[in-house]
């Protein structure tokens, strides 16, 4: 097996006269929490935005489990198993959080809804749903309609259906945006017990969870790829210091 599984080379995006992504290389390793951070407008979404297949690069490679991905599509990404929370399975109000679940399981397994066929009855697909949901904490709330949910549970439940959609790697982008300290910490407990089994690319402002979690750290200034390391690395890279974290100490 090669030593990434989601690479970017050289990747350029501009908006108009704006570099927004500037010849960016990095490697995402198989099974490794890899968290990108960098101050406000560093260019982080909108380099997500690029391996997911949301936006198109102006020149460079998204390489992706051995596969040249850059002409593919959001939808023939995620087929693949490149996969960004809530992108493409959207909640269902009606249907209960498992069957939303099972919906996501079902779409990346199959190429249309088989709505004929209650959803419930696919065994297989039932039994990933709820593991989805056991590793997310949603057990208990598996028969409540999506419509109930509150906010930081409709977010949890993105996170089930990107698992049951059993991605190789899963881009998170601000999954804690918007929840409370006790949403977030349950989110923060989530990732731990994700790693190692998953592979993650993580975009998150919360510098005390991105040093919880991650066993890589790329730091994006400008749309530059500045450097790439550990968290121990990035904590006393003396460049990083001065350019991202001012005088703060981090960690
Ligand atoms: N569709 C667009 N058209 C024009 N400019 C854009 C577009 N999307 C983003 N930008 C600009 O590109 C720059 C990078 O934006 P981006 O959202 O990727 O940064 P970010 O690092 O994710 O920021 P934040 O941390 O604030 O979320 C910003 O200057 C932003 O204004």
């Amino acid at each position: 097996m090669s030593d990434y599984l989601l690479r970017t080379e050289s990747l350029v995006k501009r908006f108009g006269g704006l570099l927004v992504t500037d010849s960016v290389s990095i490697d995402v390793r198989p099974g490794e929490l890899h968290a990108i951070i960098g101050p406000n407008g560093a260019g982080k979404t909108t380099l997500i935005n690029q391996l997911s297949g949301e936006l198109a690069a102006n020149s460079g490679s998204v390489l992706f489990a051995g596969e040249n991905v850059t002409a593919l599509g959001i939808h023939q990404r995620a087929r693949r198993g490149l996969l960004r929370s809530y992108q493409i399975t959207s909640i269902f109000e009606g249907f209960t959080v498992l069957e939303n679940t099972v919906l996501a399981a079902m779409g990346a397994k199959e190429h249309a809804f088989r709505f004929w066929k209650p959803m419930l009855a696919r065994q297989d697909l039932v039994q990933i749903a709820r593991q989805a949901l056991e590793v997310t904490s949603l057990t208990d709330l598996a028969d409540a309609p999506a419509a109930e949910l509150a906010y930081g549970q409709r977010r949890q439940l993105e996170l089930a259906m990107a698992l049951a959609a059993q991605p190789k790697v899963l881009l998170l982008d601000e999954p804690m945006a918007g929840m409370s300290a006790q949403e977030s910490a349950g989110v923060v407990a989530l990732l731990k017990r994700l790693k190692g089994t998953h592979t993650i690319l993580l975009i998150e402002h919360d510098m005390d969870a991105v040093f919880a979690l991650a066993d890589r750290i790329t730091v994006l200034v400008y749309g530059k790829a500045m450097f790439s390391g550990t968290p121990d690395e990035i904590r006393n890279h003396p460049e990083v210091k001065a350019v991202y974290l001012g005088d703060e100490a981090i960690g």
